[in-house]
């Protein structure tokens, strides 16, 4: 199986404050992973990291190319829509991505704009917060990368929502891209998932197989990981 994703010793420091230190990870082609860890833990750090939008010390591959600009081709990431002035409409925005990256496909993101109902004449700021993912999400999946990441999709997301969202995620990720999803809550997304990654103790403190923890520990993704913050809890091995 080949590599979609690789960390080797990896350290960024913000402000003289470690945030990670001495990551590493490889994440193989054509998986779903969960990017887990409490708040501040430097999930969405490490998303801009891979993408480049942050500058650490250590080597990151997205498939076999350490160079920023090939790792931002590789990458489909929205990181919020920072940069677009929030009286921007959705049609804009959408003819933004269409212009700017050449694997941009306006019918998939059609497609899925009518499966989560995103209104391309709203406006940004009259966004709620849910629907703002909604669009993210569309907007990142209608990328034909290698490697897609999603910053924790379902804050604002409704119960309701939740189902067409994963539903969503789950019909438009290609099969042979690899997804890292972040999220605080595991059980949002543990039937996604085929692998975890949890961010703790400023590093990458866990890489772990769903079966595996499922099989060989015996029990589910949303115990193993409280497990981790348990005193003595086992996050030392990856
Ligand atoms: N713009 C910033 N200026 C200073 N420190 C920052 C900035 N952005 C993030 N940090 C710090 O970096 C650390 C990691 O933050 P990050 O947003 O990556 O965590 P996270 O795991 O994504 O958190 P959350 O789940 O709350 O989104 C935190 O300690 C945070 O305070």
């Amino acid at each position: 199986m080949s590599t979609a994703l690789s960390i080797q010793n990896l350290n960024y420091k913000r402000n003289r404050q470690v945030i990670l230190h001495d990551g590493q990870l490889t994440l193989s082609t054509g998986k779903i992973v969960g990017l887990l860890g409490e708040n501040g833990a430097g999930k969405t750090t490490l998303m801009r990291l891979i993408t480049g939008n942050a500058q650490g010390q250590g080597v990151i591959k997205v498939g076999d190319s350490s160079d920023v600009m090939h790792r931002k081709q590789k990458t489909s990431f929205s990181d919020h829509l920072k940069g677009f002035d929030k009286s921007t409409k959705i049609n804009q925005v959408v003819k933004f991505y269409q212009t700017v990256y050449p694997d941009f496909s306006n019918d998939r993101y059609q497609e899925m704009a009518t499966f989560l109902q995103l209104d391309a004449s709203q406006k940004l700021t009259a966004l709620s917060k849910g629907t703002k993912e909604k669009l993210i999400i569309a907007l990142t999946l209608a990328r034909q990368t290698e490697l897609y990441l999603l910053d924790e999709p379902f804050s604002g997301i409704d119960s309701m929502s939740r189902k067409q969202v994963i539903s969503s995620i789950l019909k438009w990720t290609p099969d042979n891209a690899t997804l890292l999803i972040s999220d605080h809550y595991v059980h949002e997304i543990a039937s996604l998932l085929d692998e975890i990654v949890v961010v703790k103790d400023q590093t990458i403190a866990v890489h772990k197989g769903a079966d595996e923890i499922r099989d060989q520990l015996g029990v589910e993704i949303e115990d193993y990981y409280e497990s981790l913050y348990e005193v003595g809890g086992a996050a030392d091995d990856k």
